[in-house]
């Protein structure tokens, strides 16, 4: 758009006859072109805002030094303002007005500089200065108002983001979360082989913690035991409340006999941890079913074994982990049996 004004405007000073202004319309309008040209070459956008605000620098220096046509190129000079900020940031683009103020402000105290042609009397130069001050804070103003917009706007976003992947009760991902992330994980795992285990687990018997501790004993020990797996899992394993009191872990890049040892180290924990409710002792145990995707066709396949192993995990009597496991002679590592 710049480019076509300044053809369109340096034509129209040909045609008045002055020829001088028209050349140099013309001129800016070729490095105008050429800083788009260099952008489209490097992308270095950085670059490119630097060299557009040079350019626009010296063209609107030139207006006010020679006047334009008619002693109007200090017109041009209220258009600075917004496209300062728009091409900058509020700091950068109050130091560049600064810096053309008092540009203008040589120019017209110093008429008998070798560039300035034209001359302006004190009443425009007074109306100039006073309008575009004026102009200046009210696009500060509304720059920093419309910052102050998105920056509330953005935050707003990221909030209802992490809602709608969050549970709230316990800050762990929530079944849709899960979902997701497993659908990744199961098109990693058939682009480049990456196993990846899962793990079903189960608090015992919660519905007796309900009853006699009351629902909000039963929500804190299910914040409680959402801590205990973050404090277990790896940074890349990802835990979710599947919902009720029913949560799911899934470990990448592990196989199953290692997701069995993981399952068994936070079973432990829970049994070895003491949950309280005022003073009394809410006993609390968890049973898992896990399952590795080496064991399954597809995501459904996978999650259906898990369950089926928490049923069975279950059905032996709770406080364990499914498929059964014995210890080999090496501390905490477990085989299936
Ligand atoms: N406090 C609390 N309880 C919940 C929440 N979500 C589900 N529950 C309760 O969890 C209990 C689950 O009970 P059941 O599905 O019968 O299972 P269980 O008592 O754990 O028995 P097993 O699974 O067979 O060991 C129900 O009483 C639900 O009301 C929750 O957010 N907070």
């Amino acid at each position: 758009m710049a480019i076509v004004f300044l053809v369109g405007i340096g034509s129209k000073a040909w045609y008045a006859g002055h020829s001088t202004h028209s050349y140099t319309l013309w001129s800016f309008a070729v490095l105008v072109g050429l800083n788009m040209l260099y952008f489209a070459a490097t992308t270095n956008r950085a670059a490119q805002k630097g060299g557009l605000l040079v350019v626009v620098g010296l063209l609107f220096t030139y207006l006010i030094a020679s006047g334009g046509e008619s002693n109007t190129g200090p017109l041009w000079f209220y258009v600075f303002p917004p496209l300062l900020f728009y091409l900058t940031n509020l700091k950068a683009g109050t130091a560049m007005l600064l810096f053309c103020f008092l540009l203008a402000v040589i120019v017209f105290q110093f008429p008998e500089l070798p560039f300035v042609t034209a001359e302006y009397s004190m009443d425009f130069k007074i109306r100039f200065f006073a309008t575009l001050i004026f102009e200046s804070i009210f696009c500060f103003v509304l720059e920093a108002g419309r910052l102050r917009a998105r920056g509330r706007l953005i935050e707003l976003a990221q909030n209802h983001e992490y809602a709608a992947r969050t549970d709230e009760l316990t800050g762990l991902s929530n079944r849709r979360d899960m979902l997701n992330r497993l659908a990744g994980e199961f098109s990693r795992y058939q682009r480049s082989g990456h196993h990846f285990s899962i793990a079903l687990i189960d608090l015992d018997l919660f519905k007796t913690i309900n009853d006699r501790f009351g629902h909000d004993a039963g929500d804190d020990v299910l914040r409680r035991f959402s801590d205990l797996i973050k404090n277990v899992i790896r940074q890349t394993d990802i835990a979710a409340r599947w919902g009720g009191e029913e949560f799911l872990v899934l470990l990448p890049d592990t196989s199953l006999l290692q997701a069995l040892t993981l399952a068994e180290r936070l079973r432990a924990e829970v049994a070895d941890t003491r949950f309280e409710s005022g003073k009394s002792h809410i006993p609390v145990t968890i049973s898992a079913g896990v399952c590795s995707i080496a064991n399954a066709n597809t995501l459904d396949d996978l999650l259906k074994q898990a369950d089926i192993n928490l049923y069975s995990a279950k059905e032996a009597g709770r406080n364990q982990i499914a498929p059964r496991v014995r210890s080999r002679e090496q501390k905490g590592a477990w085989s299936a049996t």
